[in-house]
């Protein structure tokens, strides 16, 4: 890893530095106040014992309640200042861990489960702002209240002093011999909680599949295997604590016991004050508390280290396909629509052979040309290539003359609108998914794009029209009307390329025509590039590329491919004769 985790700590608190120093000043303060209380009541003992009176105690009483005041009041405000730390920190962080995921690319998604992402967006993060928020508190609370009280206690009774620290060498060996376990312990809650959550999650998605194939029972004992696995990484954490945190609470009292036992001895002596006793006893319990809860503080630390380097793991990852440094911005109104590929070739990491290989073809601007092959063929890959969802190299592929690879992405990327198959809705009004690339878009432009994509009809027949809200809180849409709310989005944006990855597949051949048809009119012609099964729609494109084996085999219309013999006619006499059968 690039960086300590510390390191990776301290730029999580840079920006609040400020809040954070103001908080560890408080700490220090109360801690510096915290070393008189003991030795005003000492200084009463001493007096009372001279000669007792009402007023002497009241005058006591009223200076310890009155610095006791000051104290809890700056004691509080350290608390708000440091866990206000913590939370703020929390609050960066999520907003870092998403805009970084935003930046990945779906190969990231498909290799990192969203459960797991999302438990370390929110688990994970939580741990940090306990580490930064109670256990920065507590270990500087911890420092701070030994720094100030051993030197208050030597000054006492070195011998006395020493009798009651010789404990807490024992304590720190106890908590420095747990702490890789704890660490360990930690790393499998954290990740049997992330398996869990990515099984809930890929259950709940694929609720449907399951139901199909009635695998419920399988499905609750996956569920039950690994409820039962984070149960016994929980238990074996708890386990763990439960025998450490008292222990160290035990030993700290140990301290108070031995100090009673060999003060008293002292007084009796008479080489010790009876205030000055009471005055120890006093400081000894002021370092009982925070070193008690030393452990608590170590697993919070832990914890959250543990989860630092889960979160650094995401923002190790980076975008494969990013701009180059000076690229150039493309306005849309400033694109005709030319496409041109010379030796464009793609290789799927891990793969031995190309995707694509050596494709080359010009596009004209409004030219609708429809991409054909056998599954398998390459035809996704080549349309994912054109705006760059696959990290192609430079010289390949020219967008009106220009390196796609040159141009900034956000521009390329609104030059060229993609359609996959499968068309995913947000659980939105249809009109906001309709106006998803263009959030302002009015009521008239997303029912131009709309009628484009045939699917008005269907729309003001829903029972609010383009109101109605689809997906999870509201109407399920078929796979056909899906598919043309899709396309409506794409089209909506207006861009002078477009590209439908087998986007019609779930639409019948009359209305993928018709749609078509409505693509390659006016004078708004848009450059489509049509892959598709569906061999009458493509019949009818201006021209047709036939693909196999990741290479451009055949180009042509449909009239002059038909007739020759190749792949084309082949594929053609296949939906022929499907048709017949039909
Ligand atoms: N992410 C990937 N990693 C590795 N290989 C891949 C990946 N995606 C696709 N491939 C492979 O690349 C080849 C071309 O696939 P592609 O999806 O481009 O074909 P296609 O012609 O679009 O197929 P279909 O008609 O079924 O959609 C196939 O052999 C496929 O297995």
């Amino acid at each position: 890893m690039a960086q300590s985790r510390l390191q990776y700590l301290q730029g999580y608190l840079r920006p609040h530095r400020q809040q954070l120093m103001l908080g560890v000043g408080a700490l220090l303060l109360v801690n510096i106040l915290s070393v008189w209380i003991p030795l005003i009541i000492g200084d009463a003992v001493e007096r009372l014992k001279i000669a007792f009176s009402q007023g002497t105690i009241l005058r006591y009483v009223v200076l310890i309640l009155a610095l006791a005041t000051v104290m809890w009041a700056i004691r509080m405000a350290s608390r708000v200042m440091l866990f206000g730390v913590g939370r703020k920190v929390e609050f960066d962080l999520k907003q870092r861990i998403f805009e970084h995921l935003l930046s990945l690319e779906s190969a990231y998604f498909a290799e990192n489960t969203i459960g797991d992402l999302i438990n370390r967006a929110t688990s994970d993060v939580d741990n940090i702002r306990r580490l930064l928020g109670f256990a920065v508190l507590s270990l500087a609370n911890t420092l701070f209240a030994y720094t100030f009280t051993v030197p208050a206690m030597l000054r006492i009774s070195v011998r006395l002093t020493l009798v009651a620290l010789v404990i807490y060498p024992v304590m720190m060996f106890l908590v420095g011999s747990f702490s890789n376990r704890l660490r360990q312990q930690q790393l499998d809650v954290q990740q049997s909680l992330s398996d869990l959550s990515t099984l809930i999650q890929e259950d709940m998605s694929g609720i449907g599949l399951i139901k199909i194939y009635a695998q419920e029972s399988n499905e609750q004992q996956a569920f039950a295997q690994r409820n039962h696995a984070l149960l016994d990484a929980n238990l074996a954490l708890a386990r763990t604590r439960n025998t450490l945190f008292p222990l160290l609470g035990g030993l700290a009292s140990l301290s108070l016991a031995i100090i009673l036992a060999v003060g008293a001895r002292s007084i009796a002596a008479g080489t010790l004050a009876v205030g000055d006793f009471v005055t120890l006893l006093l400081y000894v319990n002021n370092l009982v508390f925070p070193t008690a809860l030393l452990g608590f503080t170590i697993t919070a630390y832990q914890r959250g280290e543990v989860s630092v380097d889960r979160i650094e793991a995401i923002f190790t990852a980076q975008p494969k396909v990013a701009n180059v440094s000076g690229a150039i911005t493309l306005p849309i109104d400033h694109v005709a629509g030319r496409l041109q590929a010379k030796g464009l070739t793609y290789q799927y990491p891990g793969t031995s052979t190309p995707a694509i290989e050596n494709i080359a073809f010009t596009l004209e601007p409004g030219e609708t040309v429809a991409l054909v092959g056998p599954i398998g063929s390459g035809k996704s890959t080549l349309a994912k290539a054109l705006p760059r969802i696959l990290e192609i190299s430079a010289g390949q592929l020219y967008i009106d003359g220009h390196d796609v690879t040159q141009v900034t992405l956000e521009d390329l990327r609104r030059a060229i609108a993609f359609v996959p198959q499968d068309s995913f809705l947000f659980s939105t009004k249809i009109k906001n998914n309709l106006r998803y690339g263009m959030p302002l878009a009015e009521m008239p432009e997303i029912e131009g794009a709309a009628k484009l994509a045939q699917i008005q009809g269907e729309i003001l027949n829903f029972p609010s029209q383009y109101e109605t809200l689809v997906g999870e809180r509201g109407i399920t849409l078929s796979g056909g009307q899906r598919q043309r709310t899709a396309l409506g989005r794409a089209l909506l944006i207006d861009a002078p390329i477009l590209v439908l990855d087998d986007a019609l597949s779930s639409v019948d051949n009359q209305t993928a025509t018709q749609i078509l048809d409505n693509l390659s009119q006016g004078t708004q012609r848009k450059t489509v590039i049509f892959i598709t099964h569906q061999m009458s729609a493509a019949a009818n494109c201006d021209r047709i590329m036939v693909m196999e084996k990741g290479k451009i085999v055949q180009t042509g219309t449909h009239d002059s491919l038909v007739t020759r013999p190749g792949l084309y006619q082949k594929l053609w006499n296949q939906h022929k004769l499907k048709e017949v059968l039909q």
